[in-house]
């Protein structure tokens, strides 16, 4: 058997020097933060006005509430925040938003509640002695989700977003999105065919805005959104099924044949009839199990605009 050999290494400064680390440099400018300039704040006319300016793909432990199980979850948010600046001002404070979200942090996990991140928009703003600040937060969404037949549970999640624009004269928009995962089985297919009829994974995309009338504490706006895209789909997507599930679902896909048309039809429908829905979009888009592409659909609907 061959010995284990053992190896003198020389100590970690040394091996950094040997790596190509140095000693320092002359330092000559101030390192007190009242000293150091402070460019962003530097005013002239710097030609354009910007829309949006901040920061992106921010990546932070929240916590979601829920009418469905789990009714409390902490997950991750990936946030962009920013606001508009004028021409008159080189730059914003960028330090600021992080400073911000880390204080909303500090005794629980930041909370996603429709209510916290408007206070947090308007804060935002006034921080950053701004009109307006938007906060865009995306997050995956867990549910649980029990077999049709067996009632046997696992968890199921769906990708949320919520887009909080705040604006001094104008108040608050509120933009939420749900994109989930649903079963569809061709209606061609079924209708040509002596037997059997192919299927999908499909993709529903919605994007609604909210009217004044959504109240926290009764609705969950995730669940609706969900609610609609699956109770139109051919059938549900589940985490655990037994073999009395699957037959059920196979079946209640059979009996419920959707084309992607007939999807953002049927989910517009349902969106339309939510009272605190304002505007909406939503695309399906079906995985073909007998293409290499995938099938689209898009509708795009204003209710004040068609009243
Ligand atoms: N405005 C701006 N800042 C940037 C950009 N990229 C990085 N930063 C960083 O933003 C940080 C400074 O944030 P500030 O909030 O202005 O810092 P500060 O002036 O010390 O903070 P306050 O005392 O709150 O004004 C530095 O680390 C900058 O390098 C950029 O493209 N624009």
């Amino acid at each position: 058997m061959k010995e284990a050999s053992s190896k003198q290494l020389p100590n970690k400064s040394v091996r950094h020097k040997l790596f190509g680390s140095v000693q320092p440099g002359e330092k000559i400018k101030p390192t007190e933060k009242e000293k150091m300039p402070d460019l962003q704040n530097t005013k002239k006319d710097f030609l354009f006005d910007i829309d949006q300016v901040g920061i992106a793909n921010v990546k932070h432990p929240v916590q979601v509430f829920s009418k469905t199980k789990p009714l409390a979850q902490t997950t991750i948010g990936t946030f962009k925040m920013t606001s508009s600046i004028q021409k008159n001002h080189k730059g914003t404070n960028m330090s600021r938003f992080t400073e911000m979200m880390q204080e909303y942090s500090e005794n629980s996990t930041f909370d996603l509640s429709i209510a916290s991140l408007k206070t947090f928009t308007k804060e935002m703003a006034e921080r950053l002695e701004q009109d307006d600040n938007q906060i865009t937060v995306s997050f995956p969404w867990f549910f649980e989700r029990s077999g049709p037949a067996s009632d046997m549970t696992g968890m199921n999640h769906a990708d949320a977003e919520i887009t909080i624009l705040y604006e001094k004269n104008a108040g608050y928009h509120v933009t939420v999105s749900l994109q989930g995962t649903i079963t569809t089985l061709c209606p061609c297919s079924k209708e040509i065919s002596e037997y059997s009829a192919h299927n999908q994974r499909g993709i529903v995309s919605m994007k609604t805005e909210l009217t004044g009338e959504y109240n926290e504490d009764e609705m969950d706006w995730k669940l609706a959104l969900l609610e609609a895209a699956e109770s139109n789909a051919s059938a549900r997507i589940h985490p655990v099924l037994k073999r009395p599930d699957e037959k059920m679902v196979t079946e209640q896909a059979y009996e419920n044949p959707r084309f992607v048309e007939d999807m953002v039809r049927l989910v517009a429908a349902d969106l339309y009839e939510l009272p605190f829905v304002q505007k909406f979009s939503v695309t399906c888009q079906n995985e073909e199990s007998i293409h290499l592409h995938d099938a689209i659909a898009t509708i795009s609907y204003d209710k004040s605009l068609h009243n």
